[in-house]
């Protein structure tokens, strides 16, 4: 067995990860050695981690198999797992497009929040069919010190907690995640976005992201701060019959944020590979097991 591990390095609007290749499924990745992958002294560093796994060698994405050849086995900075990134699917798509394992165009990728379509421009966008929004019935608040405010509960296959705020400084230095209440509201944790207005269907956010503490940007959070935006604005596709389109600033770049009638929504954003490598097995296995 070889003593070293390819892995690239990757990020989407600032969003970086570890990409660790594995068709086979054959390289074991505990949520410790995940965690010191991730970690930005001791290992490479990464927001998360993209594992690459053929569908059909894991066992979470065999019966998507015959939908999309590929499964983006994501993983937070901390080692857990999050049903969905969404800049993390504009990466993987970007990291089978740099290994020659897909061309431009329309492709299919397996998550564990199923399978998105993904298109990989010519411009070097790349949009993905994100799915619908859940909006969960119930108030919920996200606190900083003294500040309050009233949040929306948006799920896009992972939860999320939108609160609109005056100043995005308010959110304070974010280094531990801001108290979300009802805490039952999120029984699996949860992102929590802050967000201001800077023009007509244009915001700007930071998020505390569950697992990996304030990120440059999150593509999951931006599509739930559009459709909580849209809300707010009275623009809800669904009840318009027009789709909406947000800008969406993050403190690593920009996203676009299309809703549709039908409720389904798309994301667009750059996706950029930075660096390949190799990780020493021996570290990998000893180590961190
Ligand atoms: N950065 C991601 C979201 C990653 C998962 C999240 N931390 C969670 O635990 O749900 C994105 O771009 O969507």
């Amino acid at each position: 067995m070889s003593t070293r591990i390819a892995f690239l390095k990757g990020h989407g609007t600032e969003n970086d990860f570890v990409i660790v290749p594995d068709p086979e499924n054959a390289v074991g990745l505990s949520p410790s050695a995940v965690a010191a992958l991730c970690d930005r002294r001791a290992g490479i560093g990464g927001d998360g981690l993209l594992h690459v796994v053929r569908s059909a060698a894991h066992p979470e994405a065999q019966d998507m198999a015959s939908d999309a050849e590929w499964f983006m086995d994501y993983r937070n900075g901390d080692g857990s797992i999050a049903e969905m990134c969404g800049n993390g699917v504009r990466v993987f798509a970007r990291y089978l497009q740099h290994a020659g394992l897909v061309t431009e165009g329309d492709l299919a990728i397996a998550t564990r929040g199923g399978v998105k379509r993904v298109h990989l421009a010519k411009d070097g966008d790349v949009t993905v069919g994100m799915g619908r929004a859940g909006l969960p019935e119930g108030d919920v608040t996200v606190t900083v010190g003294e500040r309050s405010w009233p949040a929306r509960n948006v799920n896009m296959g992972n939860p999320h907690a939108v609160a609109f705020v005056d100043d995005l400084a308010h959110a304070g230095n974010l280094l531990t995640p801001p108290p979300v209440s009802p805490a039952a509201a999120y029984p699996d944790g949860v992102n929590v976005e802050f967000v201001v207005d800077r023009g007509p269907r244009h915001v700007a956010l930071r998020v505390h992201e569950r697992g990996s503490g304030e990120t440059r940007s999150c593509g999951t959070g931006a599509c739930a701060v559009a459709v909580a935006a849209a809300r707010r604005d009275g623009a809800d596709p669904a009840v318009t019959g027009t789709p909406v389109t947000y800008t969406v600033d993050v403190p690593g770049g920009r996203l676009l944020i299309t809703e549709r009638p039908d409720g389904e929504i798309e994301m667009t954003g750059p996706a950029v590979i930075v660096a390949t490598g190799e990780i020493d097995r021996e570290w990998l296995e000893t180590a961190f097991r």
